[in-house]
């Protein structure tokens, strides 16, 4: 059984989302956008290092391979680790519209277990765009990116200004990463544009 609650449904006047032209290529590997996220970042020691990669249009592809330190049931992923992935990869999105935005909610089925060890393909697109409201599907599969759908969400994102976090994140990491001299990787910690 799955579905979408209304609020996940594109009002009549949204429109189309719009990829920006400075987003990277299609194919084109976008790295970890903040060293220490949970999902992406390298310097997590049990984070999930999801490694997202462009797509046509508004679309990202993602791996994930689910490790020892992600188990729920024993050998199994923790459903809230797969939905962590799935945020992620959703997230991303964000950035081949070069939006600042964040989860306001996330819709999630579990349709199969998913074992340790295993690799979660996941697709991610952005369907429709009303104001600052972002709708967005993805679908985690296992055994090869075409094989069976294990997971799948649909989520709302909703475009905020920098002060989001500058305002609400702990000074000591804010400070850390306005302080940092690359300008890109100060750039998409915050996710905005260059
Ligand atoms: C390579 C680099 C990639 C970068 C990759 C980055 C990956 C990062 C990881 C994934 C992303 C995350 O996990 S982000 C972290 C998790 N999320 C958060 O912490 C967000 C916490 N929530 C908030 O701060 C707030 O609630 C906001 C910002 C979401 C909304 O507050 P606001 O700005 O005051 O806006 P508000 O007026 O309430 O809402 C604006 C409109 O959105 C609707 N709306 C707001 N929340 C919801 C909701 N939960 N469900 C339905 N609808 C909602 C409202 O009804 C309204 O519609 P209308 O009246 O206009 O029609």
């Amino acid at each position: 059984m799955s579905g979408t609650s209304s609020t996940l449904r594109p009002p009549s006047d949204a429109v189309a989302p719009v990829r920006h032209p400075d987003a990277p290529a299609p194919g084109e590997l976008l790295g970890a956008h903040y060293e220490h996220c949970f999902g992406c970042g390298g310097g997590q020691v049990h984070g999930l290092r999801l490694a997202a990669r462009a797509g046509e249009g508004v679309r990202i592809t993602a791996e994930f391979t689910v490790q020892t330190a992600h188990q729920g049931a024993p050998g199994l992923a923790h459903g809230g680790v797969l939905a962590s992935a799935l945020d992620e990869t959703l997230g991303s999105l964000n950035w081949l519209l070069r939006t600042i935005a964040v989860t306001g909610r996330l819709e999630t089925d579990f349709v199969r277990p998913v074992p340790v060890d295993t690799v979660l393909h996941l697709e991610a697109e952005v369907t429709a765009v009303a104001g600052r409201k972002i709708y967005s599907t993805a679908t985690g599969r296992i055994g090869g990116p075409d094989g069976p759908v294990a997971v799948r969400a649909d989520a709302l994102f909703i475009e905020v200004k920098v002060d989001h976090f500058v305002d609400n994140g702990r000074q000591e990491e804010i400070q850390a990463a306005m302080n940092d001299p690359d300008q890109i990787r100060r750039a998409r910690a915050f996710e905005v544009n260059p």
